[in-house]
């Protein structure tokens, strides 16, 4: 609902706006330098497509568009700044990944965010060495807090088994009804990601405060409020416009939150007996190496898994499973070679290897969905040449991830759901150096790609494998049935399925989850 000062702003906004758009004008024109700049739309142009990109809180559509008239590198120079595009995977690499520009091109632009809600940048998704020196150890430390429940350790696999059986009951409950999926998936993934972070189920209070200050931090790291924030920082003071209060609920909610997930952990922590990811940080930060590790860090980094892994993770589930829904036969494909490699006994990390049609079902998912459209942005830290053109010092570089995983050049008929495209004759999947599988971009590639990747796949496959183990994934009864055209997905810096209903049927030999036996102590 639209609130009255919301309404009232809208005119300052757009006067704010003009604004930002004539002082920065000035200066981006006055450097414009003669060398041969990537193509891409100028002036009016520039500013009308842009304008467009932010109203519809998407890059994507535009991309397209551009890429369609000035190919697949587009730089966008306009008042507000310098935009640039890359419209394939090929460029991508090039750009994020090859020796001769990383060291250019894995910054990130500054944004209100990470210095208002994240600690002053104490944190790794949207800091970097030019705002905190230690970001790289920050990076570091975030691998190793994840790969405390990394791939194929049991700790990570029993708390999600755990989870599994929870939710399995649930569904068992519902069962033939119509199950609200986004509710059922972000609530599950929720509780996962908490569990892992303080190593008990949180309680249900803690997890809607979570999703709450995700819903928040979202809003304020949106192209608008973002791009005045970090140009007017100040403008959070003032009673007439929404930032004011965005950014008290942003602090109370965060402040709650960390007392839950980091407070109260700290004050039972032991040494050297982790529970869950706030412990192994709290044993790393007494060591000598990490004196740089403030209490703060450690929370930056509580408050980046739980915004990078919960709505990524919802999002790929909730995609999957409507893609199954539309497709019985895939369902069914995936079903046999459950009931065959897997048979009645509980699915576990290590049976990964030996499912090729899960892991083409996922990727397939990942590249028709791409949750995280155009990835996270990039800074140029110097004018970077690529295809013999340049990409100047200080732009933002985004990747249009779901663009070119619908490109028709490299994905035949882009728009089927059609996981055997990644297996080889003998239904293999290919190998990762295989054309096709480098053209998939879902997690970023080099020195800024996700942290998270292995962690996110390996808890698909065993939500997928449970749960395909002992339901039928079915279309809704009351509820028309999400068709999956782009309109059925709401624009955000993550690719947000709409609500939608499925039915999760018990199959005729449904067997529930047991926890199999451990094969380390
Ligand atoms: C299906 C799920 C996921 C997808 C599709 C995804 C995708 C991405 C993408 C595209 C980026 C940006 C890469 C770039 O800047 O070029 C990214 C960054 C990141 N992701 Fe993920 N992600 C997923 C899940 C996760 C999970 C589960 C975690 C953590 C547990 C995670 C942690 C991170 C972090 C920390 C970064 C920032 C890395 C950096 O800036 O250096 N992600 N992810």
């Amino acid at each position: 609902m639209e609130t009255v000062s919301e309404s009232g702003s809208s005119v300052t906004v757009a006067l704010l706006l003009g604004l930002v758009v004539v002082i920065l004008a000035y200066l981006r024109f006055k450097s414009t330098s003669s060398k041969k700049l990537a193509p891409g739309p100028r002036g009016l142009d520039a500013l009308r497509g842009m304008v467009s990109a932010l109203r519809e809180g998407s890059l994507n559509r535009q991309a397209e568009q551009w890429s369609r008239q000035y190919g697949p590198l587009v730089l966008c120079r306009s008042a507000v700044g310098d935009l640039c595009v890359l419209n394939s995977p090929r460029l991508v690499r090039e750009m994020f990944a090859s020796r001769e520009t990383e060291h250019l091109t894995n910054n990130r632009p500054r944004c209100f965010v990470g210095w208002f809600a994240l600690y002053d940048f104490r944190d790794v998704i949207v800091s970097s060495p030019q705002y905190r020196p230690e970001w790289p150890k920050m990076r570091k430390m975030f691998h190793q807090a994840i790969k405390f429940y990394g791939d194929g350790v049991e700790r990570m696999e029993s708390k999600v088994m755990e989870e599994l059986r929870r939710l399995t009951t649930e569904l068992e409950a519902d069962c033939g009804q119509d199950v609200d999926m986004d509710h059922v998936i972000s609530t599950s993934a929720m509780r996962i990601v908490l569990t892992l972070v303080t190593g008990e189920c949180p309680d249900p209070e803690v997890a809607a405060r979570a999703k709450l200050l995700n819903d928040l931090t979202n809003e304020m790291f949106s192209p608008i409020t973002d791009t005045l924030l970090t140009a007017f920082p100040w403008l959070r003071h003032l009673p007439l416009l929404p930032y004011r209060k965005l950014c008290r609920d942003v602090i109370t909610t965060r402040d709650c939150l960390m007392h839950d997930l980091f407070t109260e952990p700290k004050a039972t922590h032991v040494r050297g007996q982790p529970r869950g990811i706030v412990d192994v940080l709290l044993d790393e930060q007494e060591k000598e190496e990490n004196q740089w590790m403030t209490d703060d860090h450690i929370r930056g980094l509580v408050l980046n898994i739980i915004a990078a892994a919960v709505s990524t993770s919802t999002q790929t589930l909730k995609a999957l499973f409507l893609y199954l829904t539309h497709n019985p036969e895939v369902a069914r494909k995936l079903q046999d070679e459950i009931d065959s490699k897997i048979g009645k006994r509980t699915p576990r990390l290590q049976d990964m290897s030996d499912l090729p049609y899960a892991e083409a079902v996922t990727w397939e998912t990942l590249r028709l969905a791409s949750p995280a459209s155009m990835g996270l942005p990039h800074l140029t830290t110097d004018d970077v040449t690529v295809d013999g053109y340049i990409v100047p010092k200080g732009a933002t570089v985004f990747a249009n991830i779901l663009g070119f995983h619908h490109d028709p050049e490299i994905f035949s008929d882009p728009e089927a759901f059609h996981p055997e495209r990644f297996l080889d004759d003998e239904g293999q999947m290919l190998p990762a150096n295989d054309p096709l599988r480098q053209s998939m971009i879902a997690f970023g590639v080099g020195k800024r790609s996700c942290v998270g990747e292995s962690f996110a796949r390996s808890r698909v496959f065993l939500y997928v494998t449970t749960l395909l183990q002992q339901f039928d994934v079915l279309p809704p009864t009351q509820h028309e049935l999400l068709p999956v055209t782009r309109s059925s997905w709401k624009n955000g810096i993550v690719l947000e399925l709409k609500p939608y209903h499925a039915v999760f049927r018990p199959r005729e030999h449904t067997q529930h989850v047991t926890p199999h036996r451990s094969t380390q102590s």
